[in-house]
């Protein structure tokens, strides 16, 4: 291996005391990227042998750019943020960490559905603002008389389904292939999947077919009172149909973990709304999750670097 650098565009931890430990000790060198823009990433790819990134966008002029580049890593599960035609042409191998955080999300996705059915940030809400009643709240309905619809039954969407049948609810779901991978959930077209849900809940990745797949058109096929909970990508949904399905009530709420764009614009009237509720791109984090993504990640460099094959290769 000529070079001995890796550049790490972003990374919302800290420190790289996990990287560094295990890299520098190989003799690896890191390059922390001061900032995502692609003119400061080309800057920095030029003499790297990898690449690692978070949500920065590595593009084609930056991939380009990284002449000797073998190894791009995909510090999560999405690989939205990543040029996959671009580095196949030039053979540069890509990697994600595909099953690091299913059981948080999993867990993400049902807080925000549980906290938007119970009216938890509602009354949470008004609680602290001195209101002890029940006055005015959205209507509550119990969970074992809801469908919920999962449009996307991956890794993630299989965890939500567990974990949804044992609150009693009535799951489906909906996904390109059909498969229910011996779950015994019922899958359904879109369509059916958008009549039908009392609860929809999103986890195919994005992709040109799931870009804004719920936009006014599908907004208008939902069932009226409907919630929708977003922990895939922001982009899976047009944000100003969002706001007006919930102006018109037809979207009773929306629980969002993801935003277009990252970070969102709070000051957005959709954001206003008091029946959204959001956390910041979280669903994936725990102690646990994070220490395991960089180590699995900082292994796929050593590889790498050692002349083996990473793991988990998604174009190859
Ligand atoms: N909020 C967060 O912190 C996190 C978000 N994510 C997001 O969650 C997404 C899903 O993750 P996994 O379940 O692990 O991925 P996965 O690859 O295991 O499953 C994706 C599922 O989406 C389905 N799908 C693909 N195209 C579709 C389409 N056009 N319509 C409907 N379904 C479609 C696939 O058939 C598959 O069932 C990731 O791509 C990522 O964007 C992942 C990790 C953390
Ligand atoms: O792993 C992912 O894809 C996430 O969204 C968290 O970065």
């Amino acid at each position: 291996m000529s070079s001995r650098k890796i550049l790490i565009t972003d990374h919302p931890w800290p420190e790289l005391e996990i990287e560094e430990n295990l890299l520098r000790a190989a003799g690896i060198e890191i390059v922390d990227a001061p900032n995502d823009a692609e003119a400061t990433l080309i800057d920095l790819a030029q003499d790297v042998f990898a690449i690692a990134t978070c949500w920065a966008e590595v593009t084609e002029p930056v991939i380009r750019a990284a002449k000797s580049c073998k190894l791009i890593c995909r510090m999560g599960i999405g690989l939205d943020n990543i040029n996959l035609k671009v580095a196949s042409e030039l053979e540069i191998l890509v990697t994600n960490v595909p099953d690091y955080c299913v059981e948080e999300v999993a867990d993400h996705t049902l807080g925000l559905m549980l906290a938007l059915t119970r009216n938890i940030g509602f009354f949470h809400q008004r609680t602290k603002q001195g209101e002890y009643n029940l006055k005015a709240g959205p209507p509550m309905h119990r969970l074992s008389e809801q469908r919920l619809g999962l449009i996307g039954f991956g890794h993630i969407g299989r965890e939500v389904f567990q974990r949804a049948k044992a609150f009693g609810l009535d799951v489906a779901a909906h996904t390109p292939s059909g498969n229910d991978y011996g779950t015994g959930c019922p899958m359904l077209s879109l369509d059916e999947i958008l009549f039908t849900s009392d609860i929809l809940s999103l986890h195919a990745p994005l992709s040109d077919a799931t870009h804004h797949l719920i936009n006014d058109s599908t907004v208008n096929q939902l069932k009226a009172g409907v919630i929708l909970i977003n922990t895939s990508r922001g982009s899976l949904i047009d944000p100003a149909a969002l706001l007006r399905g919930l102006q018109t009530g037809k979207i009773a709420g929306a629980g969002l973990d993801v935003f277009e764009p990252e970070p969102p614009d709070l000051h957005d009237e959709l954001y206003r709304q008091e029946n959204v509720i959001a956390t910041p791109h979280a669903a994936f984090v725990s102690e646990e999750s994070v220490d395991e993504l960089r180590m699995r990640v900082t292994k796929q460099i050593l590889a790498v670097f050692n002349g083996e094959p990473p793991q988990n290769i998604v174009n190859q």
